[in-house]
């Protein structure tokens, strides 16, 4: 009895270290979580026993539809999350969201081997290609359907069979660069841009997130006639959106930008970005959250390129780097993740390779750095296999600051945020983990949002309303 009673003492005392932990929760949320740990536990007992069908330890795309049928995820879904603070401008929305784009008046369409490029205009673009009105091209096509079927295969990065179309991590960072290449003269006309924003804001609203930062390359926006603006009008445009959503859902707590442009740059390129950065700042000091870079890790530079002038900008800006998403050990691209925190990282992007620095490790706790973990993200493009293996399950269990997001749910169709909550919740976490966790989870996106002290406690107490509500009017019945 002395021996179970010190194996009690070790997994007790690890419950309380595991990301929420110390939460203690009332007697409705009690009743709340027994529905959902049964309904949890008769998931992850299932795959123990059978593992053969353990969707998890399967690529995303296999199951991702499976998703829907799960009593937890449901409750997820319901389930108030919180903030979003690591998506990207051209990467949140669905393949057919992307797909009714095209069909607006103006966009011309001409097809390549095997891509396709689209632009609004005016009149047709005099580069060299096939350029045809896609109203044209689509209804000339003989079977509407079949065309626009063939079409949203541009729009998503979903295949059936994953582990043959992308048998590495290039093949996969090429499909997904592929798709913001692609869409990018498309989305970048100023009124779809503009719409988008407002859209992405609506979709994150219906899964129950109240909150989003941004991050976008800010792509010189158009109009028909050709006319370009500079990115700051671009920026402008983000505001306005975000203005007009709030005029029109005013229970959402909000949404910042963070200007994120690509990483594979000289000193002259960030000398460009950082001007740009504190034009931002100077018109929408509010709206502006800070700055970060971009694109796959391995082929850009790395963060110890740029020191000084990081450095100089270093009081000026918050900074969320991507940092640390690699497999390679020891590169580089693999010490990005001391550069992040070195230079006052106000929250790191992905941090994937963290657990391989232990004093890194240490000063993310010490100076509370969130972690933002994308990690359907991470399996999808090619860092992981089975989540059960992600980096996530030991953050988690050492009670790091985590905050979940999507990264570009769009580009692989999942939902704003609650997959990532369900699969992290069924897949990473361990299987005692429970409401706490998720609760948490949800609390740490606030935590780590950069609102200022007073509106994050209105923030803070608007969501912990709408747990109240959440927890109030739950029924088990009704999953
Ligand atoms: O997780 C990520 N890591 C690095 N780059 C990313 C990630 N997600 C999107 N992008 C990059 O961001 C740009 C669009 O804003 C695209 O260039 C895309 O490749
Ligand atoms: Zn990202």
């Amino acid at each position: 009895s002395d021996y179970q009673s010190k194996r009690a003492k070790i997994l007790y005392d690890e419950s309380i270290q595991m990301i929420g932990g110390k939460i203690i929760l009332t007697d409705k949320e009690s009743a709340v979580n027994n529905c959902l740990m049964r309904h949890k536990f008769e998931e992850v007992d299932y795959g123990l026993d059978n593992p053969q069908y353990y969707n998890f330890s399967r690529h995303f795309f296999t199951y991702k539809d499976k998703i829907r049928n799960s009593k937890v995820y449901r409750i997820i879904r319901d389930m108030p999350k919180g903030a979003a603070l690591h998506i990207h401008d051209m990467g949140i929305l669905d393949p057919d969201y992307v797909l009714n784009i095209t069909y607006m008046d103006n966009l011309f369409v001409c097809f390549e081997e095997s891509d396709v490029n689209l632009k609004f205009a005016d009149k047709p673009p005099n580069t060299d290609c096939n350029w045809q009105l896609m109203k044209e091209a689509r209804e000339s096509s003989g079977n509407i359907t079949m065309f626009d079927e063939n079409l949203s295969k541009h729009f998503t990065i979903c295949v059936h069979d994953p582990d043959v179309i992308y048998p590495s991590i290039k093949e996969v960072w090429d499909a997904f660069t592929g798709y913001f290449k692609r869409v990018a003269s498309m989305m970048s006309y100023r009124p779809v841009w503009e719409q988008y924003f407002y859209d992405v804001l609506k979709k994150f609203r219906n899964d129950n997130i109240m909150y989003v930062e941004v991050r976008s390359v800010l792509l010189n926006l158009y109009e028909l006639d050709g006319t370009v603006y500079e990115p700051l009008i671009t920026a402008k445009t983000y505001q306005k959106s975000y203005k007009r959503f709030m005029k029109d859902y005013p229970d959402f707590i909000g949404a910042k930008l963070i200007y994120a442009p690509p990483r594979n740059i000289d000193i002259y390129k960030l000398d460009e970005y950082l001007k740009l950065a504190y034009k931002i700042k100077a018109h929408m000091p509010e709206f502006f959250a800070g700055f970060d870079l971009v694109g796959q890790e391995a082929t850009g530079s790395p963060l110890v390129e740029f020191i000084p002038q990081l450095e100089s900008a270093e009081n000026d800006f918050n900074y969320f780097f991507h940092a640390g998403e690699t497999n390679w050990y020891g590169t580089l691209v693999d010490q990005n993740l001391v550069d992040a925190v070195l230079l006052g990282a106000k929250r790191i992007g992905h941090a994937y390779a963290l657990t391989k620095h232990p004093v890194v490790m240490k000063l993310v706790m010490e100076n509370d750095i969130g972690i933002e973990v994308n990690v359907i993200s991470n399996a999808v493009l090619g860092l992981v296999r089975d989540v059960r293996n992600h980096p996530l399950s030991t953050f988690i269990a050492q009670g790091l600051p985590v905050v979940l997001s999507s990264d570009d749910p769009g580009v692989w169709e999942a939902d704003p945020l609650s997959d990532d909550f369900y699969v992290t919740f069924v897949g990473v976490a361990s299987r005692l983990a429970d409401l706490r966790l998720l609760k948490q989870l949800a609390l740490n996106s606030l935590k780590y949002s950069v609102l200022d002290v007073d509106a994050k406690k209105i923030a803070i107490k608007k969501f912990n309303r709408r747990w109240t509500e959440f927890i109030d009017n739950f029924k088990c019945t009704n999953y």
